[in-house]
C-alpha cells in the first residue's frame, strides 16, 4: 500500500471518526471507525499480518464447532464452488471471528490470500483488525460488506468481504459466513449481490444445524417475508425449538419453548396431511391468521437409513450426552476418547451434585472394562478403620468384630475394572499411602494375608478439593496426587453450563414427564444458581411434578431457597420438602409415595428416618 494513500486514509477515518465527513457508503462504517479508534485504540496507519494461531491451537479453538463445522460443509463448498470464478475465497469463523475453514479460489487469485494471511487459523475480530467482514458483521451481528477503502487499516484495501453471521438453533450467535475478494475492478454493486448470495447460503447452514440439532423432532417449514421460519415440535405436539425467524413470526419466547408450550396454540395444519415427508401443508397461527403454505419433515430417526456409527463412537455415546453443548465438557470427552483403553488414572473435580458419579460411570461403559465391575467408595462417609476394611479387604478373623469369611475389599472386587474413589481428598493420610501401594504394584496386601493378590484395575477418583494447594501444604500425598490426576476433567457447576437450559429442559421430562413449566417457572429456574447443582434440581423438578395442578408447573410449586453460599443444608431441606410433598399426597402411603419418587420403599424409609419426617404409619 503507498504511503501516501494510508496518510489519506488516515485524514479521512479521522475527519470521519471526528464527524467532519461522513462515509459514502453507510453510516455503520463510520461507527465502526470510531469504534476501532475510540474503543480499541487502533492506528489505520499500522501494519503488520493478523494473528495466527498454530495447528494444536486451531484444533482446541475448532473442537466445540465440529459439529456446525460438519453440518455446514456441503452449503460452504457450494459457496465456494458457485463464488470461486469470481476470486472468492470462502471462510467460516467462530464468535470471536478466528477462521476455523477455509476455501481458496483458484490459484490466480488463491496466492494474494496465502500472502495475507487470509485462511484458517487467522484472527480478525474488530478489535485487533479493525473494521472488516468478519470483525463487524460479529461485532454488530449483522450481515455487512466492507468493500476495499472501507477497512479501517489501509493494509486491507485491495480486498472487499460480505459477511453474514450464523445463528444457532436457539438464535444465539455461533460464528460468521465470510466472502473475499481481492479483484481490483469488482465495483460495489457486484460485490453487493455476492453479500446476497452468501445471506441465502448462511441461511440454509442454520437450517442444516437446526435440523441436525432437532434430528428426533419433527420440524415445520413456515414461510415468512424475512426467510422461512423452522418450528421443532415432538411426537406429542409440543414445541421444542424454534429458530430465530420462527420466533420473530409466530412471537415464540425462550421461555415459552422451554416450558413445551402446545404447538395449536402458535401453529395450526393438517397433521394427517403432513405425514407425509415433504407434503405442502396450509399453515395457519393458532389465533386463525393464515400463514401460507409450508411443509412438514418427520423425526430423521424415523427416516434414517444412515449407517451405524462404529462402535467405538457408540461406547462414548452416553459420555458425549452428559457433555451436551458444553465446550469444555465436549473437549475433555474428545481427550477422554483419543486416550482409548489406555489405563490411564482419571480425576474428577466438580461441586457437589454435579454428576461426578455418573460421569465416572460412563467413562467406564466407555472403556473396554465395561463388561467387568464398577465399584464406588466415598471417602468421606467413612471413618478410617472402615474405608481401609472396605477397600483393601481382611482375612477371616483379622480384627474384632470382621465377617467370618473375611472380606476381599473393593480393589479387589473392581479387579477387570474401574474403582471410583469420591472425595479422594478426604482419604486419611495413612490410607493414601496404601492406595498408592496398589497403584505402583498393581497387588492388594488385605488385612491379615500372607500374601498379595494381584489386581488390574482402572483408577476414576474425584473430589470438589484443590487436591494440588492440599499436596502442596502437606495435606494429600503429593505423589499419589500425582499418579491420581493422569487425566483431569473439571465438571462445571450447573449455573456456568453453556447448556443449562437444556439440561433443565431434559430433567424437568425426566421428573416431572407429564407437566410442562409456566413460563414464570422457567424464568425462575433459569436464574437461580443451584448450588446443589443437577442433584438439586432434580429434586426441585420432582417435588414440583408432585405438587402441580393441571399438568402446569408454576413458580409456587418451585422450592428454592435463597442461595446463602452453602450448599448441604440447602439440599437437604430440598430432598426433605420432596419426600414431604409426595407422603402427602400419598396420604401418608409409603409404597406409594416410594412409587412416585423412584425410589426403593427401603431406601425411603431410610431417608425419612434420616431427615427426621414425621409419618402416619
Ligand atoms: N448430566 C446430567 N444430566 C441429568 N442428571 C444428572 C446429570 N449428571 C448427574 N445427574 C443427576 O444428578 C444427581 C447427582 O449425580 P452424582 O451423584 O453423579 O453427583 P456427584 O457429583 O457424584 O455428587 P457428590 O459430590 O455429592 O457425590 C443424580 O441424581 C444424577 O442422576
Amino acid at each position: 500500500m503507498a504511503s501516501l494513500s494510508a496518510s489519506n486514509h488516515v485524514a479521512r477515518v479521522l475527519s470521519v471518526a471526528n464527524h467532519v465527513a461522513d462515509v459514502d457508503a453507510s453510516s455503520r462504517i463510520a461507527s465502526s471507525w470510531r469504534r476501532c479508534l475510540v474503543n480499541h485504540k487502533l492506528d489505520p496507519a499500522r501494519q503488520g499480518p493478523p494473528q495466527t494461531l498454530t495447528e494444536a491451537e486451531i484444533r482446541h479453538v475448532a473442537e466445540p464447532m465440529e459439529e456446525t463445522i460438519r453440518l455446514v460443509t456441503p452449503e460452504l463448498d457450494d459457496l465456494a464452488r458457485v463464488l470461486r470464478d469470481a476470486g472468492y475465497c470462502v471462510n467460516l469463523a467462530d464468535v470471536n471471528a478466528t477462521m476455523l475453514f477455509s476455501r481458496l479460489p483458484g490459484e490466480a487469485d488463491a496466492r494474494m490470500f496465502l500472502d495475507w494471511k487470509i485462511y484458517t487459523g487467522s484472527n480478525f475480530a474488530e478489535a485487533c483488525e479493525g473494521t472488516n467482514g468478519l470483525g463487524t458483521a460479529l461485532a454488530e451481528q449483522k450481515p455487512i460488506l466492507v468493500h476495499r477503502d472501507e477497512h479501517f487499516r489501509a493494509q486491507w484495501h485491495m480486498f472487499s468481504c460480505a459477511v453474514a453471521p450464523l445463528f444457532d438453533p436457539v438464535g444465539r450467535l455461533a460464528g460468521a459466513v465470510n466472502i473475499t475478494s481481492c479483484r481490483q475492478d469488482l465495483e460495489r454493486a457486484a460485490h453487493q449481490l455476492a453479500l446476497a448470495v452468501t445471506m441465502e447460503a448462511t441461511r440454509r447452514m442454520e437450517g442444516a444445524i437446526f435440523r441436525g440439532h432437532f434430528r428426533n423432532a419433527w420440524i415445520a417449514t413456515v414461510p415468512g417475508d424475512g426467510g422461512s421460519g423452522l418450528v421443532a415440535y415432538d411426537d406429542d405436539r409440543r414445541i421444542v425449538g424454534a429458530c430465530r425467524s420462527a420466533r420473530a413470526l409466530l412471537g415464540l419466547t425462550d421461555g415459552m419453548i422451554a416450558s413445551g408450550i402446545d404447538l395449536s396454540r402458535y401453529l395450526k395444519f393438517d397433521h394427517h396431511a403432513a405425514r407425509g415427508s415433504g407434503e405442502i401443508v396450509e399453515l395457519r397461527h393458532g389465533d386463525g391468521r393464515p400463514l401460507g403454505q409450508g411443509h412438514v419433515a418427520p423425526p430423521l430417526r424415523a427416516r434414517s437409513h444412515a449407517p451405524r456409527r462404529d462402535a467405538q463412537v457408540d461406547r462414548f455415546d452416553a459420555l458425549h450426552r452428559l457433555a451436551g453443548r458444553d465446550p469444555g465438557l465436549i473437549r475433555s470427552v474428545k481427550r477422554l476418547r483419543s486416550i482409548g483403553d489406555h489405563n490411564l488414572p482419571v480425576l474428577l473435580h466438580g461441586e457437589t451434585g454435579v454428576g461426578k458419579d455418573v460421569f465416572a460411570r460412563a467413562i467406564h461403559g466407555a472403556s473396554n472394562r465395561a463388561r467387568n465391575n464398577y465399584v464406588a467408595l466415598n471417602c468421606a462417609a467413612m471413618p478410617e478403620s472402615l474405608i481401609d476394611a472396605e477397600l483393601f479387604g481382611y482375612e477371616a478373623g483379622a480384627f474384632t468384630g470382621a465377617r467370618r469369611e473375611g472380606s476381599k475389599g473393593l480393589i479387589v472386587q473392581a479387579d477387570g475394572g474401574t474403582l471410583f474413589l469420591d472425595e479422594i481428598g478426604d482419604m486419611p493420610i495413612g490410607l493414601q499411602t496404601r492406595l498408592l501401594r496398589v497403584l505402583e504394584n498393581r497387588e492388594v496386601w488385605p488385612l491379615g494375608a500372607l500374601k498379595p493378590v494381584t489386581v488390574d484395575i482402572r483408577l476414576i477418583s474425584a473430589t470438589h478439593r484443590d487436591l494440588g494447594r492440599m499436596a502442596e501444604a502437606g495435606a494429600f500425598r503429593a505423589d499419589l496426587y500425582y499418579r491420581l490426576r493422569g487425566i483431569e476433567v473439571r465438571l462445571p457447576a450447573l449455573r456456568e453450563r453453556a447448556d443449562r437450559d437444556d439440561i433443565i429442559r431434559q430433567i424437568a421430562r425426566e421428573e416431572a414427564p407429564s407437566c410442562r413449566l409456566s413460563e414464570e417457572a422457567w424464568s425462575q429456574l433459569a436464574a437461580y444458581p443451584f448450588p446443589g447443582n443437577m442433584r438439586q434440581l432434580r429434586h426441585v423438578l420432582r417435588l414440583a411434578g408432585c405438587t402441580a395442578e393441571d399438568g402446569v408447573i408454576t413458580d409456587a410449586d418451585l422450592d428454592l431457597p435463597p442461595f446463602g453460599g452453602r450448599t448441604e443444608p440447602d439440599l437437604e431441606a430440598a430432598e426433605r420438602a420432596t419426600i414431604v410433598a409426595a407422603l402427602r399426597k400419598h396420604d401418608g402411603r409409603v409404597t406409594e409415595a416410594a412409587r412416585a419418587l423412584k425410589l426403593s420403599r427401603a431406601t425411603l424409609y431410610r431417608k425419612i428416618k434420616q431427615l427426621k419426617i414425621e409419618t402416619a404409619q
